[in-house]
């Protein structure tokens, strides 16, 4: 089911939470509504799932003007952060309850097979009989997820559903939910403003700022061409370095470096921890080591450049790097945006 957003906006009393906000989602997408906090993600979810009224724009299921058709009859699924299951219910009574009082009927029978069929596809078989306080909160989302699948939606829309898992979790939530729609194929809708589980889940991304959307885009595009500084920043990791451009050139403090752009004048210049190649000596921007910060996955070094600008880079784990030696930065890569 294809969802069209056309010129949407939402007011709560005399704040725009929303302004005309236009949004196409393919059957069969997932695509992530990511932004930070207060930028409209969820009022955006609750007006496609008819929880809260537009006051202006539609919004499209198909070809079919979906405004005044109410909650129950829409056809979505929903999964929320905050979305208890029924805590005195067991895990099967939970997912078998959207289909009890569900206008299609279903006999007992049916109800029972199609439980074990989502226990099996959400991988929680042989824990129909706990009750929600007997599981632990990634296998209550999964039961969630179940739940709002039991009633074959057309949309699924999820709110956070891994919000408030720990990182390890959540990273297979993620994995898992991913496989579950290259299998069922539903059209969903999934906000967050976790920039890493947006970009590892969705087909497309679309960032939101202060109610407006500011980019939208696969996860590549978003990420190798952000269109403002926001996007990059929010994006992470990030660093800045103030410069100024003449005729070509960069000026950083006392260090002139070619900028290929067409701005003039004060400039940010963008850098993420792979951008930069560091050598001891040579040419380029002279840094220095604040802290060396070894991860898993290599060496972060922390680094002052020229006028005081915080910057962190990787470096290979063998690297010897240390506190308080004198370096030089090259940049590999970088994105340039008007100071
Ligand atoms: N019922 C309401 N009444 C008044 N203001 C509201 C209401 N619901 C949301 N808002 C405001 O609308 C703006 C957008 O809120 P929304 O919950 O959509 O943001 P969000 O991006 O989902 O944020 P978060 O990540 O913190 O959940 C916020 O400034 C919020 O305070």
């Amino acid at each position: 089911m294809k969802i069209r957003l056309d010129q949407v906006v939402k007011t709560f009393d005399t704040f725009r939470a929303v302004h005309g906000v236009s949004l196409d989602i393919e059957s069969g997408q997932l695509v992530a509504l990511l932004g930070p906090s207060g930028s409209g993600k969820t009022t955006i979810l609750r007006m496609v799932a008819g929880l809260e009224y537009a006051d202006g724009g539609h919004i499209y299921f198909g070809d079919q003007d979906a405004t005044d058709i109410p909650v129950r009859d829409r056809g979505v699924g929903f999964v929320f952060q905050h979305y208890a299951l029924f805590p005195h219910m067991t895990v099967a009574e939970n997912i078998a309850f959207g289909m009890k009082v569900s206008k299609t009927k279903r006999s007992k029978p049916e109800i029972a097979t199609r439980v074990d069929e989502l226990l099996r596809l959400v991988k929680l078989e042989g824990l129909d009989d706990r009750f929600p306080g007997q599981i632990s909160g990634g296998q209550r989302q999964r039961v969630a997820l179940a739940r709002a699948l039991a009633v074959d939606p057309k949309v699924l829309l999820l709110d956070e559903p891994f919000g408030a898992l720990d990182a390890n979790v959540r990273r297979d939530l993620r994995r898992w939910l991913r496989e579950i729609h290259d299998e069922l194929g539903i059209t969903t809708l999934f906000v967050t403003h976790d920039q890493e589980e947006a970009l590892d889940l969705a087909d497309r991304v679309v960032i939101l700022d202060q109610g407006r959307i500011v980019q939208e885009g696969t996860p590549a595009e978003v990420c190798r061409a952000p269109n403002s500084a926001f996007v990059m920043q929010f994006l992470g990791d990030a660093n800045r370095i103030s410069a100024t451009v003449r005729d070509g050139q960069a000026y950083i403090g006392e260090t002139v470096v070619d900028a290929p752009t067409s701005l003039d004048g004060p400039i940010d210049i963008y850098l993420r921890p792979g951008d930069v190649d560091w050598r001891p000596e040579g040419d380029g921007i002279p840094a220095t080591v604040i802290r060396v910060l070894d991860r898993p996955g290599g060496r972060r070094v922390l680094a002052n450049v020229e006028g005081g600008t915080a910057l962190e880079f990787d470096v290979a784990p063998e690297m010897a790097v240390r506190s308080g030696q004198v370096g030089k930065l090259s940049i590999k890569r970088s994105r340039l945006y008007p100071a």
